[in-house]
């Protein structure tokens, strides 16, 4: 099984199945002398954990990260830097049935008919779990760009939807992710309540970035955006990425559109503006609904742990752009 690599120059390798010993991740191109704080790591692994929040799965994982190497005394080597998370709340004999029954949506019968195996148990490595080696390496990624913030939220939930600016009010969206916090108690039963009827929903996640420099990404192939679309996309469930005013553009006229930079949310050409980028992903509802959802640990709606893949998905590739364009050095590195 290929393409279980990401990145040029900043990249990463994850591996891991759901239900198997343990999950992890080999990030190479971290700089050396970087500060290492294995607590702000174990924070963001915590923000995606599962079992954490009423109304999404209830497997519980610690979800304890373990560093092999590329860390000496509180900073990065510069060599590759491997982390493992051990699996320990596996509930396998919830997927019997899922040996020859397949959910559409889910990779059952794809990766059975491709490659004649899969470890059918949790999703095997297509689970939602493999995740969390990208969030380890977001964290490193985010090392690689002190001056960049990136900050992801849910635009849109069943019936709950929320804007930038009710994000730029919220101080702290945790743990559903949703600006408008004192929706909290309501999105908690909503999420309970589709978990016990076996249903589900999708939604929208949007991010936010500021602090990016001129000059990311390249004219042909390697456009930032068809990074970002490639990086987003390969999140189990998400299903569509646009930037700007995306989808939207359908419906108007080039004087509108062009009435504002804003409108392309901060890249042009491929390449970055030094504006704020805007992106939008939707994901699609879970996979795994009705009897199998009931009796089963699942996420009623995958967004609320979605965010913080988002975002470092989104922290990766820019760090991997920001490599690119030093390395190249063609064109103005604009810092
Ligand atoms: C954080 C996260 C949690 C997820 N939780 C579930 C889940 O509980 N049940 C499920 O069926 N799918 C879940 N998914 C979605 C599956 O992983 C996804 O549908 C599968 O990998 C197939 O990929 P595709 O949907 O992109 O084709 C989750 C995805 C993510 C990112
Ligand atoms: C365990 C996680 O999420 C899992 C993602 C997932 C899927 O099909 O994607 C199915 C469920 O797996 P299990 O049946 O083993 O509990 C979720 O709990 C996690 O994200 O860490």
């Amino acid at each position: 099984m290929r393409g279980n690599k990401f990145g040029k120059l900043f990249s990463f390798v994850t591996f891991g199945e759901s239900h198997g010993e343990a999950l992890g991740v080999v990030v190479d191109g971290v700089s050396a002398g970087l500060d290492f704080d294995l607590e702000d790591l174990q924070r963001e692994l915590d923000r995606r954990a599962p079992g954490r929040v009423a109304g999404t799965t209830n497997r519980k994982e610690a979800d304890r990260a373990e560093v092999l190497s590329g860390v000496f005394e509180g900073k990065t080597l510069g060599t590759p830097i491997a982390v493992i998370v051990r699996n320990t709340n596996q509930r396998s004999g919830d997927y019997d049935k899922l040996k020859t029954e397949y959910r559409p949506g889910h990779a059952d019968e794809t990766t059975q008919s491709k490659y004649g195996i899969r470890d059918h148990r949790g999703g095997g490595r297509s689970s939602g779990r493999e995740t969390l080696s990208r969030v380890i390496a977001g964290y490193f990624a985010g090392l690689m760009i002190p001056k960049i913030n990136i900050s992801a939220y849910i635009s849109k939930m069943g019936p709950f939807e929320a804007s930038l600016d009710d994000l730029k009010n919220a101080k702290n969206i945790a743990p559903y992710n949703f600006p408008l916090t004192e929706k909290n108690e309501e999105i908690k039963k909503y999420l309970l309540k589709l978990k016990a009827e076996g249903e589900s929903v999708g939604g929208r996640i949007s991010i936010h970035v500021t602090g990016v420099p001129k000059g990311l990404g390249e004219p042909a192939f390697d456009k930032l955006k068809a990074d970002f679309a490639k990086g987003l996309l390969s999140i189990g469930a998400c299903v569509s990425f646009s930037f700007g005013l995306g989808e939207e553009m359908a419906n108007l006229k080039g004087s509108e559109v062009s009435s504002k930079r804003e409108n392309f949310g901060g890249i042009e050409g491929g390449i970055s503006n030094g504006e704020d980028i805007f992106l939008t992903t939707t994901f699609k509802p879970t996979s795994t609904i009705g009897e199998k959802a009931k009796e089963g640990r699942h996420d009623p709606c995958i967004l609320p742990r979605a965010v913080p893949v988002v975002e470092a998905m989104v922290k990766c590739i820019l760090a991997d752009h920001l490599l690119r364009q030093r390395a190249y050095g063609d064109g103005v590195i604009d810092e």
